[in-house]
């Protein structure tokens, strides 16, 4: 595994979700989609989050998060898949909360509440939701400026009615051996939502695999942040837009912090290729599902033997 090639490294600085077309839109699109269809992710530069923010959600939110007793941290859970707390897997040195519409200020201190219920840290929600607020104007960038390059726009606005977030928050922990050996965090997985924002503690551990099966160590800056495409993207373009495998793998003697914004559309909506994308030369290559159906199979043997899991379940070519 190497330092590169890196994905592109694209500067968002002065755009703004409510101003598409602004100064600087078009030629950021061009970048974020032909990133998007070359590898599947990109750093992005997005200096709307200060050194400051960023400074009290790494250096002081996550250690007071992590911090808890296990007891409290298993009581982060969610009727859904992989809305709450993971960890305790025995060959993953890895551990993680998770927050629904990490966004809205009420939904962050439903989850802080549950946490410490005799009182939480002070500033604690107030990091979390406009950070992660912050980050969903990204999102919200990054999905139009995909829709606009396929001239699929139209799609922008049902689609954002119906975007669901998740933050993702997660520790891998220092080495205390120190014997130099890599540990993994989290196996190669593509991810099966829409889109991943990765910030992290400046500690490296995200390694990206390419199309030709070349695995390369994302080296995100202090301003930077790591965008994924997943499955859902994926399918939406019509296979125009890759998703790549990924893993975590961690060592030394620094623990490192990442915390991962998901956008997901919501249970109920029927995901399919936009018709904009199908004709005759790119007849659809995925049939019709719903993302909790696909979630459901990805846990399953087939899905977990799978090589391609979105290419399994719905793949028009797997019928054949
Ligand atoms: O922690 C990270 O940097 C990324 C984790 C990841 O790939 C995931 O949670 O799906
Ligand atoms: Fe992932």
């Amino acid at each position: 595994m190497g330092s590169g090639p890196q994905a592109a490294k694209i500067d968002f600085s002065g755009l703004d979700p409510a101003s598409p077309g602004s100064k600087g839109w078009a030629e950021v699109r061009a970048q974020v989609v032909d990133a998007l269809v070359s590898y599947g992710w990109f750093e992005a530069v997005y200096d709307k989050v200060r050194p400051e923010l960023k400074e009290s959600l790494f250096g002081s939110a996550m250690k007071e998060l992590f911090g808890l007793p296990l007891d409290a941290k298993l009581r982060n859970i969610s009727d859904k898949p992989f809305h709450g707390y993971l960890g305790q897997i025995p060959y993953l040195s890895y551990e993680s909360l998770a927050v629904a519409q990490p966004h809205d200020p009420h939904a962050v201190k439903d989850f802080a509440d549950i946490l410490w219920p005799q009182g939480r840290p002070a500033n604690i929600c107030e990091t979390v939701s406009s950070f992660s607020k912050l980050l969903a104007e990204l999102d919200q960038m990054v999905h139009r400026m995909v829709l606009e390059s396929f001239g699929a726009e139209k799609h922008y606005e049902p689609h954002m009615k119906t975007n669901k977030l998740l933050l993702r928050l997660s520790e891998y922990p220092a080495q205390l051996q120190g014997d130099g050996e890599k540990k993994i965090g989290l196996v190669p997985h593509r991810d099966k939502n829409t889109l991943a924002i990765i910030c992290q503690n400046q500690v490296d551990g995200l390694e990206m695999e390419t199309k030709d099966g070349q695995w390369v160590l994302a080296l995100p800056s202090s301003t930077s942040f790591i965008v994924i495409a997943g499955d859902t993207l994926r399918a939406w373009t019509n296979g125009r837009i890759y998703s790549p495998l990924h893993s975590i793998n961690v060592g030394g003697n620094v623990t490192r912090y990442s915390t991962i914004l998901f956008s997901m559309p919501e249970d109920d909506l029927v995901i399919e290729p936009m018709p904009e994308l199908v004709d005759e030369s790119h007849p659809s290559l995925f049939k019709p599902y719903a993302y909790p159906d696909y979630v459901g199979f990805c846990m399953s043997e087939e899905g977990m033997k799978a090589k391609n899991q979105l290419d399994a379940y719905c793949g028009v070519a797997a019928e054949s």
